[in-house]
């Protein structure tokens, strides 16, 4: 195996001013400490009784955080949780939803466009967030604001976003107390995660493996059910950190159409890096799917890999994956030779918009 950057860990601070790799190291502790957070915040108590629905309004880092709580609580939660990514609201919010609105700065202008349109609709509301707009709006309303502090990009603290949101539909019986089987997730991150760290080198290290093969072509990752929206974090990771093109897809939607289209171009095939996010949570006709597709995946050439890790639940299963994500973006971010932290575009873009 070629000696890249990987192995010499010690320089990835000169890429890394800021300290990503901080960041991720402590999506741990970030879990931990917004449940204590969660736990201790004010919610009025009848909330839970007059809401049929919930909508998580949020962009990037943020809605992220809502797929993946809707991903895990699809099956036994009590009302439907769903997440709106855009300026307004859907024409069915009514007094009867409640709209959650999820910024980390509290500024971002679709969310607080959903917020205010849901205040005009007599919607029940709720804000998580660090401060900004958001919070403001939220104490001058006197809506439930459940507030937190942590320095870092929005899509860095996800541990927080996550597990507030989770801590929220738990505390107004919308799902079953998960304190349990977080905390063994969060046990169980230590363990799985002990083998992506910085110092483990290359040839042990899965993490660093996936970002060499990811670094010289275009990945694309595939999950289903609890899991599509650990892809989907994936390739926004890869976009943001490591300043790289990736997509996903779902299983079963991509059997419909992306099969399909998988022979050309043909000069884009040995560029690809088809990701399989495997798990034995899944419903048995969506296994056999992942298998099918791999064999059409396999009949094109097309280089694939499955990835998968050991966990007793989809919980621990979902957080070890996304953290699994978090560190491949980073390494593939050293290997690029950029620092994962500043988003220009992203910061291009709303100059622009402010101006108009
Ligand atoms: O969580 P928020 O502050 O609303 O941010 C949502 C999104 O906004 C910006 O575009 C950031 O650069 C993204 O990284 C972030 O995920």
């Amino acid at each position: 195996m070629k000696t890249t950057i990987l192995d010499t860990p010690e320089q990835f601070a000169t890429l890394d001013p800021e300290n990503m790799l901080a960041r991720i190291a402590e999506f741990p502790q970030q879990i931990l400490s917004a449940w204590n957070v969660v736990q201790n915040t004010a919610l009025p108590s009848a909330l839970g009784e007059q809401v049929d629905a919930v909508l998580v309004l949020g962009m990037g880092g943020s809605a992220i955080g809502g797929d993946l709580v809707a991903g895990l609580v699809q099956e036994t939660g009590r009302v439907p949780v769903l997440v709106h990514r855009g300026y307004g609201l859907p024409g069915w919010v009514n007094e009867r939803t409640l709209v959650i609105a999820s910024s980390y700065s509290g500024n971002t202008e679709e969310t607080l466009s959903g917020w205010r349109a849901a205040a005009e609709r007599g919607a029940q509301r709720l804000a998580i967030t660090t401060g900004g707009q958001l919070a403001r709006e939220a104490n001058e309303a006197r809506v439930p604001l459940v507030s937190f502090a942590y320095a870092a990009q929005p899509r860095a603290a996800l541990g927080y976003s996550f597990t507030l949101l989770l801590g929220v539909l738990s505390r107004l019986g919308f799902i079953a107390d998960p304190t349990e089987t977080l905390m063994a997730a969060v046990r169980h991150l230590e363990d799985v995660g002990s083998g992506w760290q910085p110092d483990v080198p290359t040839e042990e290290n899965s993490a660093k493996q996936l970002a060499v093969w990811y670094a010289e072509g275009l990945p694309v990752i595939f999950g289903a059910e609890h899991l599509g929206a650990v892809a989907r974090r994936w390739t926004t990771q890869i976009n943001e950190n490591s300043k790289a093109w990736a997509v996903w897809n779902e299983i079963p939607e991509l059997n419909h159409n992306v099969v399909v289209g998988l022979p050309y171009p043909k000069t884009l095939l040995p560029h690809l890096r088809i990701t399989n996010l495997r798990s034995p949570f899944y419903h048995p006709r969506n296994t056999r799917r992942f298998e099918i597709t791999r064999e059409l995946v396999e009949r094109e050439g097309i280089p694939q890999r499955d990835v998968h890790v050991s966990a007793e639940t989809p919980l621990a299963e979902m957080l070890a994956l996304i953290w699994l994500g978090d560190y491949v973006s980073y390494y593939q971010a050293m290997l690029n030779g950029v620092d994962p932290t500043p988003v220009e575009a992203i910061a291009y873009l709303k100059g622009e918009l402010a101006k108009a």
